[in-house]
């Protein structure tokens, strides 16, 4: 669902700020520090109820005692308002109960900073990413995620105080191992195309796999590893073993990536992988997300650039991208909305 109009309140260094969206290209242009990332993360905020690693204080403007981001979408309005620890949502009028409901009614793809480097990130930043895909692929993979995060929450709970009866390990292992076979049977489908892309791209880097660690040893089940380790579960105070410490590994030619590519390489990877996301939901027939760039040109050359917009125009996705110069933005995809922002304010903006 793009976002065709857009309001901002105190969010970071903007007091307020408008802009008319373009249903495909928006390119934000400025110096460092003009307010590019702002408008990302506010965008963001509104589409997931949550910021970008921040703490969520900061995020209100200095001065300011609340913010708020709203939003016209096809046939729609939504806004989220925060005051302090109270965040209120609200869906043509009507308040939601949830934020987790906001990741269908505004779907976002956002590449930032850990998010847009995931290939060399974090195993947290790799399944981040995983599970991004899997939950608009995959329409059941949001409620057993749940399910798994309260048995685990309750399991951790009660390993901890080391009280009261030992919760059933049922629930941990049902729906662990349902994620792992989740996880898989997406991968099965995302692999082709990732290497399709990347291939495309690279030319002579071939040969990619994608790996997936359970997190837990392999060959065991689930449940004989919670078995196996509880006593050391119990002296730690958590569950070492479980979908929640699963990694995601990219190998070309039979090496780790990040042994063998460069940091551009790298992104490059990162990025096939987050198209090859979008393509299957577009092959699925399944909502497209607006997709959020921050840093669009970091560490891309002009042949990478090109090949990545050519990739985002083919899919048809609404685009939002940060450039510290116009000259950054590949002709091929210069048209649609430039908004020019200094000290966070929109000073010309522009649409062809
Ligand atoms: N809570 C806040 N209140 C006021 N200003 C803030 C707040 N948080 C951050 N800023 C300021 O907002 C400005 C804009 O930051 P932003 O990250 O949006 O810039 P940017 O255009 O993305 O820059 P870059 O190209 O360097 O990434 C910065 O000068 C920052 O110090």
């Amino acid at each position: 669902m793009p976002l065709e109009a857009l309001h901002i309140q105190s969010v970071r260094c903007i007091k307020t700020l408008d802009l008319k969206a373009d249903q495909r290209w928006n390119w934000l242009i400025g110096a460092n520090g003009a307010g590019k990332s702002s408008v990302l993360e506010a965008i963001h905020i509104l589409g997931t109820g949550q910021t970008w690693r921040r703490n969520p204080r900061h995020v209100q403007r200095e001065d300011d005692n609340e913010y708020l981001v709203s939003a016209h979408l096809p046939d729609h309005f939504l806004a989220l308002r925060r005051r302090g620890e109270t965040r209120e949502i609200r869906y043509d009028g009507e308040s939601l109960a949830s934020a987790w409901m906001l990741l269908d009614i505004l779907p976002l793809q956002s590449l930032h900073d850990d998010n847009s480097h995931f290939v060399a990130g974090t195993a947290e930043d790799r399944r981040r990413v995983l599970d991004w895909g899997i939950y608009y692929a995959d329409h059941y993979y949001g409620t057993v995620f749940r399910q798994y995060r309260r048995a685990l929450q309750q399991r951790n709970a009660w390993l901890k105080s080391g009280y009261g009866q030992q919760p059933w390990d049922d629930g941990v292992i049902a729906t662990g191992e349902e994620i792992q076979q989740r996880r898989q049977a997406h991968l099965a489908t995302v692999q082709p195309e990732v290497a399709t892309l990347w291939e495309r791209w690279s030319g002579s880097l071939s040969g990619l796999s994608l790996h997936l660690h359970s997190g837990w040893k392999e060959g065991l089940a689930l449940g004989d590893c919670l078995l196996r380790d509880q006593e050391q579960d119990r002296e730690m105070g958590y569950t070492h073993s479980g979908p929640h410490r699963a990694n995601l590994a990219f190998r070309v030619r039979g090496k780790a990536a990040l042994d063998i590519l460069s940091r551009g390489q790298l992104r490059v990877l990162g990025l096939a992988y987050r198209l090859a996301q979008v393509k299957i939901l577009k092959q699925a027939g399944l909502p497209l997300p607006t997709i959020l760039i921050d840093d669009f040109a970091a560490e891309l050359d002009a042949s990478a650039r090109d090949w990545w917009v050519k990739e985002l125009d083919l899919l048809g996705v609404q685009v939002f991208a940060a450039v510290t110069a116009a000259g950054q933005i590949p002709a091929a995809v210069s048209r649609g909305g430039h908004f020019c922002l200094a000290a966070g304010q929109l000073e010309k903006e522009t649409a062809s």
